[in-house]
């Protein structure tokens, strides 16, 4: 028998009611699993619905139809027992915290005794020594991107779920946290679900790419990455990298769709 998904969205619709009561329907019968320690990236249009896929993983949203479980279990439970770890774009750091303060919040939220060693550690891992008293508006995006990232693992999560954390970062800075985003994944192997519309980060770190259509959003194709871990940056100048690439932007955007 298979082992138990880490994550499964199974036949998911999501319909919003929009001002004068009209619904809108923005996930269509989406369904996707992902098995502990892998890393899938939801790739798609602005607006296909990747967040409310990774906010129903979150708690944050319930279904309209179909379901969805962490670790088969419905995904409040898991949020309450500070079992899912969650980074967004808006890192939302407490600006009147420092670096370690922040990464410990986490614990202070659940009412945990703070392991300071933890953080310490996270702060390693995620290239901050030296930081540690440093408050956000002291630190680059990438390394306000690094704190958020060490704080949805503190609590050492069953899964991560990443919306666009680099969405906010210039393309040179972006590349340099997607190799390191690789390195810290590589060292914690945690289930991650990425939400992304950039495909070179896409290829670059997950095992699977789950490409989504737009209004309403559907799984259109779902993409094995086959590329060797751990993987060398020099793989984005390949030229399987490169077709690949061109694939899934024309996946993206299909011909007819370009004006
Ligand atoms: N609470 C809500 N009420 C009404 N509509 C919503 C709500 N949340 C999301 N939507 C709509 O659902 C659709 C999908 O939104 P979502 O944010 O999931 O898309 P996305 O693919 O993550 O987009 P982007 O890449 O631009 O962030 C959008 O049309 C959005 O306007």
């Amino acid at each position: 028998m298979d082992a138990q998904p880490a994550i499964a969205v199974e036949g998911v619709t999501k319909r919003f009611r929009l001002e004068g009561g009209r619904e809108f329907t923005a996930l269509d019968d989406v369904s996707l699993s992902l098995a502990e320690g892998e890393f899938v990236t939801l790739l798609g249009p602005s607006g296909c619905g990747k967040s409310t896929i990774l906010r129903l993983v979150a708690a944050l949203e319930e279904p309209s139809a179909g379901r969805v479980a962490v670790e088969g279990r419905p995904p409040a439970e898991l949020s309450r027992q500070h079992r899912l770890g969650v980074a967004f774009q808006d890192h939302a750091l407490l600006p009147w915290l420092d670096v370690a303060s922040n990464i410990a919040l986490p614990f202070k939220v659940a009412g945990m005794r703070v392991d300071a060693e933890r953080v310490a550690g996270l702060i390693r891992l995620v290239g901050l020594s030296g930081f540690e008293k440093a408050r956000p508006r002291q630190l680059s995006g990438g390394m306000r991107q690094r704190v958020a990232i060490a704080r949805a693992l503190v609590l050492k999560p069953d899964v991560l779920l990443l919306d666009e954390p680099f969405g906010a970062l210039d393309a040179v800075t972006r590349r340099g946290m997607n190799i390191e985003l690789q390195r810290i994944w590589t060292e914690q192997r945690t289930t991650t679900l990425l939400v992304t519309h950039d495909v070179g980060e896409a290829l670059f770190l997950s095992d699977r790419i789950v490409v989504l259509s737009g209004r309403p959003g559907r799984v259109v194709r779902v993409v094995d990455v086959p590329f060797e871990r751990p993987r060398h940056p020099s793989i984005m100048r390949s030229d399987l990298f490169h077709g690949m690439s061109d694939d899934l932007t024309e996946a993206l955007h299909p011909p007819a769709e370009l004006p």
